[in-house]
């Protein structure tokens, strides 16, 4: 209660160097360590947005709210350029302390097509190294997050474009598009930390069957097994429907929420944090029989001739 009312009415006129001095005043007295103080402070606006052309933030000064946008012509292809636009994008939010962030496109119809299957063929080990890496980074940043996701998905969402998706805590989705995680139709095996953003999204049976099938769904049949939330029929609706559930959060305290979310995620993050190496390990042993590179560029050739 006594959190809540103070960062209701602290949240819009706190500068940073306030924030300093509050800090010490509420640390003394309560005898809080820093750290754990910080926790509790309300977000402040002095965030000004990274200058990336690969990921843009927009920051709602209003709301506090980030609008984070893939911005990879021509559908969003997750290369090891994006992932690390991304990464530091997540970082500055997380220093930044905002209310929220909304994942969306500015392709019109893709939200993000997953793996740049370029990274995936004939792959140079010491950048694939990089991509993977990366690729980890951002899915550690994004699920385990202190504050809170949504992704607004206002096009097609196949495999790694799915997995932010559902990295996220709430998903609104336009109508007429495809998500879903297809990796096993490319002969790829899900790797550890997508399966559990899966097991996090929809039931245990529902992932199993997704994932071993390799289904596309429909934004009709996403609703259904509740691998989206919402159905919006535009993009800016999306946005909208986003920023309603992160409105939700301003009568929580942000500390309560953020644990309770570190806490329910903490066993996932742990997973893949302890086998990061062997993580790589076996996506690039399997990643470079010769078979399962058959596949990839086959399929790039199928995509190419549509
Ligand atoms: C065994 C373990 C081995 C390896 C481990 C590796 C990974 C495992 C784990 C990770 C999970 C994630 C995996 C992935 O994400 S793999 C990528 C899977 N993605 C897809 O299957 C989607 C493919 N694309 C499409 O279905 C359509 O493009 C889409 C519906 C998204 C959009 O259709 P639209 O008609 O609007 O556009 P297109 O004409 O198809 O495409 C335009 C242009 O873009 C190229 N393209 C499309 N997708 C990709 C991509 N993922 N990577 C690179 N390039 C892509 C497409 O070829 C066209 O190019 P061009 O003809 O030159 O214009």
């Amino acid at each position: 209660m006594l959190l809540t009312l103070f960062e209701s009415h602290t949240h819009f006129f706190l500068s940073m160097f306030q924030k300093m001095i509050l800090t010490k005043i509420i640390s003394n007295t309560l005898s809080l360590h820093k750290k754990q103080l910080i926790e509790w402070l309300p977000a402040v606006r002095y965030f000004s947005s990274p200058t990336n052309p690969l990921v843009n933030v927009d920051v709602n000064d209003k709301s506090g709210i980030a609008v984070v946008t893939m911005n990879r012509k021509p559908v969003n292809g997750l290369s090891l350029e994006l992932f690390e636009a991304m990464s530091k994008a997540l970082d500055d939010l997380e220093n930044n302390r905002i209310r929220g962030a909304i994942l969306t496109s500015s392709c019109p119809t893709v939200f993000s097509a997953g793996l740049d299957l370029n990274e995936l063929y004939q792959p140079d080990k010491k950048r694939f190294k990089a991509f993977w890496t990366t690729f980890q980074d951002v899915w550690l940043k994004l699920y385990g997050s202190s504050f809170p996701t949504a992704a607004a998905i206002n096009g097609h969402a196949p495999a790694g474009g799915c997995f932010l998706a559902i990295s996220c805590e709430y998903r609104v989705m336009c109508p007429d598009y495809k998500i879903g995680l297809n990796e096993t139709r490319l002969g790829i095996i899900a790797p550890i930390f997508l399966r559990a953003s899966m097991r996090n999204t929809v039931s245990n049976r529902e992932a199993e069957k997704a994932l071993t099938l390799g289904t596309l769904y429909s934004t009709e049949d996403a609703l259904k097994i509740g691998l989206i939330d919402e159905i919006a029929i535009y993009k800016v609706k999306a946005i909208e429907r986003c920023e309603n559930f992160l409105a939700q959060f301003n009568n929580v305290s942000s500390i309560a929420r953020s644990f309770t979310k570190r806490s329910l995620r903490q066993k996932d993050l742990e997973e893949l944090e302890n086998c990061r190496e062997e993580d790589f390990n076996i996506f690039w042993s399997n990643l470079i029989e010769p078979s399962v590179q058959k596949q990839i560029g086959d399929y790039m050739q199928s995509l190419k001739k549509k």
